[in-house]
């Protein structure tokens, strides 16, 4: 045969799942996007088109709905994992699943004064804004015996106004940056970290906290550090996770540096002394590194945007 067949996956992606659990007359929303994509003794399908081995893509789309039923949705971690552990243990050609979530958050609508004590006191119990800040994923994969759970979160954008400098870099003919001494450092955070959780349930860590946790830290980390550089601040970041949270052995980040520039107000007669600024959208530096405890291997992909 003049080719073969390399790698392959298979499975529905996107699945929009919305699961509401009703405690009394107070609801809770988990809104998730599911991916699955599965693989293993593939060959025969694509070579000959005979689909013994093929599990359809709209039987992984119904159990995502039917799991969301059965065993509920706890968080997207846990979800994922149910899902893996089903597609590997239960259909022999399919050695490996990986499973994609993106998290939607909701928070509770308050009730207004005057009508809390009637309709407003219901509508805290079911009435729900849709989060505005970053988008939660995360990501499982399961080969029949190695688990590996990547979370992690986009599009969290943050600004220090004061606190950071950008100078003493090297300078060549084409160099025209002025040196800052007090600039602003503004961002979209794109992270991922890796739990070293080896599969013991007895271990599971509580993964709902945990994402709080280190989102907490890496906020904490962005906020505290006086930063001479971008990739300082993100090491910061990394490590601080790292240094807070066991469960956690490797963190990954991009972070667009989003400029801010001083406009140049002389011709207008007026002063700028670092109060107006012209926020550019592109192009942006793309600061981005990996940070791991030590003896630790990397296994975080170097490009986020494939994760
Ligand atoms: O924090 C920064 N890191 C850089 O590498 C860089 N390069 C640049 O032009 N501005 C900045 N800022």
């Amino acid at each position: 045969m003049p080719t073969i067949l390399g790698q392959n996956q298979y499975g529905k992606a996107e699945n929009r799942v919305v699961r509401i659990t009703r405690d009394g007359a107070t609801h809770h929303i988990k809104d998730l996007n599911v991916s699955v994509a599965l693989s293993g003794d593939m060959e025969e399908v694509h070579y000959s088109g005979s689909n013994a081995n093929v599990l359809p893509t709209d039987t992984t789309k119904n159990t995502v709905y039917a799991f969301a039923k059965e065993y509920g949705i706890e968080s997207a971690e846990q979800f994922g994992i149910h899902l893996a552990r089903h597609f590997v243990t239960s259909q022999e050609p399919i050695k490996q699943a990986r499973i994609r979530i993106e998290e939607y958050a909701w928070e509770r609508i308050e009730a207004s004064d005057a009508n809390s004590k009637f309709i407003g006191a219901d509508a805290v119990k079911h009435s729900f804004v849709r989060k505005g800040q970053e988008t939660r994923v995360t990501q499982i994969t399961f080969d029949g015996e190695n688990w590996e759970v990547i979370s992690g979160l986009k599009d969290l954008v943050v600004m220090n106004s004061t606190n950071s400098e950008f100078w003493g870099y090297v300078k060549d003919k084409y160099t025209t940056l002025k040196e800052a001494y007090d600039r602003i450092l503004a961002t979209q955070v794109s992270g991922r970290w890796r739990f070293n959780w080896s599969g013991d349930e007895q271990k599971m860590p509580n993964w709902e906290k945990s994402y709080d946790q280190v989102k907490k830290h890496m906020l904490q980390a962005f906020a505290e550090t006086y930063s001479l550089s971008l990739q300082q601040t993100l090491y910061q970041m990394g490590a601080r996770i790292i240094n807070n949270r066991s469960e956690i052995d490797e963190v990954r980040f991009s972070l667009p540096n989003k400029h801010h520039f001083l406009v140049d107000l002389e011709p207008f007669g007026l002063e700028n002394d670092n109060e107006v600024y012209f926020a550019a959208d592109r192009p942006y530096g793309l600061i981005e590194a990996t940070i791991l405890r030590d003896g630790c291997e990397p296994r975080i992909p170097v490009d986020l945007t494939n994760l």
